[in-house]
């Protein structure tokens, strides 16, 4: 393989466990003919105490250069994985929290205590949201829809562009555990999941779209419509009116919000210059966010109450978000999940 120049060359083992005397005594015959550049030890989180003895076990046979944690999604947070990794005297790497290729991450310390202490993972969240600190335009029309929905003006137009932004952020259920607080209804069911599935088939559904009904919402209140919708995404009708009715829910939590902030008045671009502050702080300050110690120069409070701050204070709304905290935001989350998410979500 070296001579037809391949770079990296990954030799995969079969499993095996502490009590397998073969195949350990085979790995150690692999080793010894390919003379690895590094042995990676890959321990499944799930398997519990026996993971101090399968590290031991390891360790006593070959040298391990690092080693890489799966399964961080399931039930198990990695408390016991890491006592293991510990034995093993090196470095963790990569964690894995899914079957999926982007459920493979590299892994952050300060996270990963994080989220064992069911914290959220707010340096993991600022990574998933970085592409859009590189894209002004996008983060520019984002803000300027967001504002809009803010201000009771749903159109599937906007709602399309901030599904297709979510979606390119990664897997929705991720980012939901990474926000603190959220981690724990997450869990529940896991079926954020389940939601962006359901994300997928409305963004091709919104594809059918005339301009038209883009625009213009009640247009797509008619069961003609909502029928020819069905037949041009090939789903569904029940899928249609699944995304009407989401969207309708969405549409009247969102105007909620927009009343409740004081966003609502005539000019407000509040959102945009926060959502502006909020990413210009995170392209500086992404740097020092992985290293040792956690998070840098990037406080969320403080990026949060810049984004609310900016939306009633300067935004000409007047009456500003004294009022306004997490607990009060949860809680309207909360209230999102039972109503339109909740059932969002438990749909297929
Ligand atoms: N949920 C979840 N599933 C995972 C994760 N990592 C691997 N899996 C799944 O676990 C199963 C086994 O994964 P493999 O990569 O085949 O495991 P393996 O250790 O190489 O298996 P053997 O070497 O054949 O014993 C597959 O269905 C994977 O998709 C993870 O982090 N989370």
């Amino acid at each position: 393989m070296r001579e037809h120049k391949f770079e990296l060359i990954i030799v995969d083992t079969e499993g095996r466990h502490r009590q397998e005397e073969t195949l350990f005594a085979q790995m150690e015959e692999i080793s010894a003919a390919i003379q690895p550049d590094e042995t990676i030890f890959t321990l499944d989180s799930t398997i519990g105490q026996s993971a101090m003895e399968q590290a031991r076990a390891f360790k006593d046979r070959v040298s391990i250069g690092s080693v890489i944690i799966t399964k961080l999604d399931g039930h198990a947070k990695g408390g016991g994985a890491i006592s293991a990794v510990a034995a093993t005297d090196a470095p963790i790497t990569f964690i894995g929290t899914g079957e999926q290729f982007e459920a493979f991450e590299p892994f952050r310390a300060a996270s990963f205590v994080s989220r064992l202490l069911g914290q959220g993972d707010i340096s993991g969240l600022m990574d998933m949201m970085q592409p859009l600190a590189s894209q002004p335009e996008v983060m520019k029309q984002q803000a300027e829809s967001m504002e809009r929905m803010l201000k009771g003006q749903f159109s599937y137009r906007d709602f399309k562009g901030q599904v297709q932004m979510l979606l390119s952020l990664g897997p929705l259920d991720k980012m939901m555990e990474s926000i603190p607080g959220m981690a724990g209804m997450m869990k529940q069911g896991g079926q954020a999941a389940l939601a962006s599935m359901d994300m997928r088939k409305w963004t091709v559904i919104m594809d059918s779209m005339t301009e038209a009904e883009l625009d213009n919402a009640s247009l797509v209140n008619n069961a003609k419509v909502q029928e020819r919708l069905a037949l041009g995404a090939g789903v569904m009708l029940d899928d249609v009116e699944q995304l009407v009715t989401n969207s309708r829910t969405l549409a009247k939590a969102f105007e909620g919000m927009g009343q409740m902030m004081g966003g609502g008045g005539k000019g407000n671009n509040g959102m945009m210059q926060a959502m502006q502050q909020m990413m210009g702080g995170m392209g500086g300050g992404m740097p020092g966010m992985g290293g040792p110690g956690g998070m840098g120069g990037m406080d969320m409070g403080a990026a949060m109450k810049a984004m609310m701050g900016g939306m009633g204070g300067r935004g000409g709304g007047g009456r500003g978000m004294g009022g306004m905290n997490m607990s009060k935001m949860m809680q309207m989350a909360q209230q999102m999940q039972s109503s339109g998410m909740g059932s969002m979500m438990k749909r297929k």
